[in-house]
This record gives structure tokens, C-alpha cells and sequence, in this order.
């Protein structure tokens, strides 16, 4: 409830909350969490995810990066959007393990609320949304990446993708797995999902998880180009496209919201999950030792 009355006024205070400034026709709208950048006469915006160190997607994180869509779609000079990141190496490494692991149920029931959120928002956005992927995007990383139309990844094999919720003893939701379905087809998905896979970049081309590699200081110019020949498609006719191919799989969660808030919060409550999440943070917290 309280988080919900900091959204709208976040949203509706604007300039007060976040900082706004106008340079030479580009202007940028910065909530701590999230840069906005838009350059006005080419109507795109860069939005970069800045939650050092590795941009994973807390409930602040989350909420703030909802307000900056939402401000974004309001704005009808906007009809683009590229998603990137500003932490070196990392596009973003999912959902935020700590929000899910050692808090009680009305905590994990109300992220969830906001992970959905972002997902219908990203999901179905009548924007342009081109991503570019400069560093790992595991899980939630990847869900963010796999919304966009077009995804532009650096060619860097330290950098993976994909959905590798099993390795923590974790499942992706069936919302995940329906838009990784519509994304990969129905085996490539079945068995990355079983096995957790996180492709390398070459993979991740090969069974379609990204759409283009380039190398890495060609990540930002490439997805303006890519942008460039989306924005030349009249909007009428792309947005109805875009809504004709993603809105069955959008309105299967939006049927089930409140069920989908239920399954999450009991499972992810069970000893079980939380024992397992707990090793997984420790075998990170090893991996630096
Ligand atoms: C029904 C339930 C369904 C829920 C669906 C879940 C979706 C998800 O998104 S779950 C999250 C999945 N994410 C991951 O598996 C990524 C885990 N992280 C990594 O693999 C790596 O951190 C990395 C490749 C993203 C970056 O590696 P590196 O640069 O070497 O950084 P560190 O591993 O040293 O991490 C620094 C720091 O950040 C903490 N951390 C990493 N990921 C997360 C995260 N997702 N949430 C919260 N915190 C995270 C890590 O533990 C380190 O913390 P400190 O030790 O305190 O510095």
C-alpha cells in the first residue's frame, strides 16, 4: 500500500522527485535506479539501469524503472525505447535474490505484484523496444531483455543469457515460460528451462534468444540503427502487429494475477526453496573467496 502511494507520487511529482534537465533539445529524467535519456527529434529514449553492482531488480529498482515506462508511454513524442545498463559487464542479473529469500509472505506477495507489473508493462508496451544487452543477463535479466522486439547482444563470451531459475532450485513461472516458448519455440525452450541454460553469445543467436552480436563498443550505436528501421514502420500498424502476437500470452497472467501472487508466495515461503536459495548465495558470495 505504501509503496503503491510513493508510485504515484514519484509519478505524478515527476520532476520534483527525480531530476529533470533540458540540454541542447536532450533531456533526461533520472530516478536513482534508473537513467532516462531522450533525444527529442528522433523520439527514442536510452533507459539504463544503474543498481551497482549488478543491477539485480529490487522492489525500489523495480518500482522505479515501472514509473519510468509508465512516464515514457505518457509522453507521445516517445516511440522508442532502448534498454541498457550502465554497470560495467552486467546488462542485469535478474530478480533480487534478498527480496525473495528471509522475508515474510506479504513481503514476497507485493514483489511479485511489482515483478508482474513490469512485465505487463514491458511486455505489451506499444513503445518500440530495442534492448542492448552489454553484459550477463541471467533470469529476470533476460525476461527484461526477451520483452523487448530486438535484442542486440555484445559479442563477449563472458557475457551469458537465459532462463537458469532450476540451478537455483527455483521454476520460472509459467509467464516466463510462455514468452521464452514464443521466443525460442516450444523444445529449445523445454529443455534450456530443465537444464537452466545460460547461452554464450553465439548460442544465444543460434536458437534465437538474441537477434544480432555485435562487438561490445558496438552495442549502443548498432541498437540505433536497429531503432532507426523499426521507427520507419507507421505505429498504428506495428502496434496492432505487436498486441495481435503478444496479447494472448499477456492476458493469460492477467486472468491469473492474483493466483500467480499466491503460487509464488507459498512456494517461494516453503523451507525447501528457501534452503536452496540460500546455498546459491553462499556458493556467490564463495565464488569471490
Ligand atoms: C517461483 C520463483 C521464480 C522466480 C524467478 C526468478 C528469477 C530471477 O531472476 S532469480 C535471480 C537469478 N540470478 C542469477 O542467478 C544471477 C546470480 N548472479 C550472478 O551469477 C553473478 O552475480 C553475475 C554473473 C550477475 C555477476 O558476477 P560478478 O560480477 O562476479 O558479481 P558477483 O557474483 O561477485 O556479485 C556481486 C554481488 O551481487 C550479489 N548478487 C548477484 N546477483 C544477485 C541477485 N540476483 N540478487 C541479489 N544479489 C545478487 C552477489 O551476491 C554479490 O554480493 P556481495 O557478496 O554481498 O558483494
Amino acid at each position: 500500500m505504501a509503496l503503491a502511494a510513493a508510485r504515484r507520487l514519484l509519478l505524478h511529482a515527476g520532476s520534483r522527485l527525480g531530476r529533470r534537465e533540458a540540454v541542447d533539445g536532450a533531456r533526461r529524467f533520472a530516478n536513482k535506479r534508473v537513467l532516462v535519456e531522450t533525444e527529442g527529434p528522433a523520439g527514442v529514449a536510452v533507459m539504463k539501469l544503474r543498481n551497482p553492482p549488478v543491477n539485480s531488480l529490487s522492489l525500489e529498482c523495480l518500482t522505479e524503472f515501472t514509473i519510468s515506462l509508465e512516464k515514457l508511454e505518457n509522453d507521445k513524442s516517445i516511440r522508442g525505447v532502448i534498454l541498457t545498463s550502465e554497470c560495467p559487464g552486467i546488462f542485469s542479473a535478474g530478480l533480487d535474490l534478498l527480496e525473495m529469500y528471509g522475508r515474510n509472505p506479504a513481503h514476497y506477495a507485493e514483489y511479485w505484484k511489482n515483478v508482474q507489473e513490469l512485465w505487463l508493462r514491458l511486455y505489451t508496451s506499444n513503445m518500440i523496444l530495442v534492448s542492448a544487452i552489454n553484459g550477463a543477463s541471467p533470469a529476470g535479466g533476460c525476461l527484461l531483455a526477451l520483452c523487448c522486439d530486438y535484442r542486440v547482444m555484445a559479442d563477449n563470451p563472458k557475457y551469458t543469457i537465459g532462463l537458469n531459475e532450476s540451478l537455483l532450485g527455483i521454476v520460472a513461472p509459467f509467464w516466463f515460460k510462455d514468452m521464452y516458448v514464443n521466443t525460442i519455440g516450444h523444445r529449445e525452450a523445454e529443455r534450456a528451462l530443465q537444464l537452466g541454460t545460460l547461452f554464450p553469445p553465439a548460442e544465444a543467436l543460434k536458437v534465437g534468444v538474441v537477434d544480432e552480436l555485435v562487438p561490445e563498443d558496438k552495442v549502443h550505436s548498432k541498437a540505433r540503427s536497429v531503432m532507426a528501421k523499426w521507427l520507419a514502420i507507421p505505429d498504428h500498424s506495428r502496434q496492432l502487429t505487436k498486441n495481435m502476437m503478444r496479447k494472448a500470452t499477456a492476458d493469460n497472467l492477467i486472468k491469473q494475477r492474483e493466483a500467480d501472487i499466491q503460487n509464488f508466495t507459498s512456494f517461494i515461503s516453503k523451507d525447501s526453496i528457501q534452503k536452496s536459495l540460500h546455498m546459491y548465495l553462499e556458493k556467490l558470495k564463495q565464488k569471490k573467496g
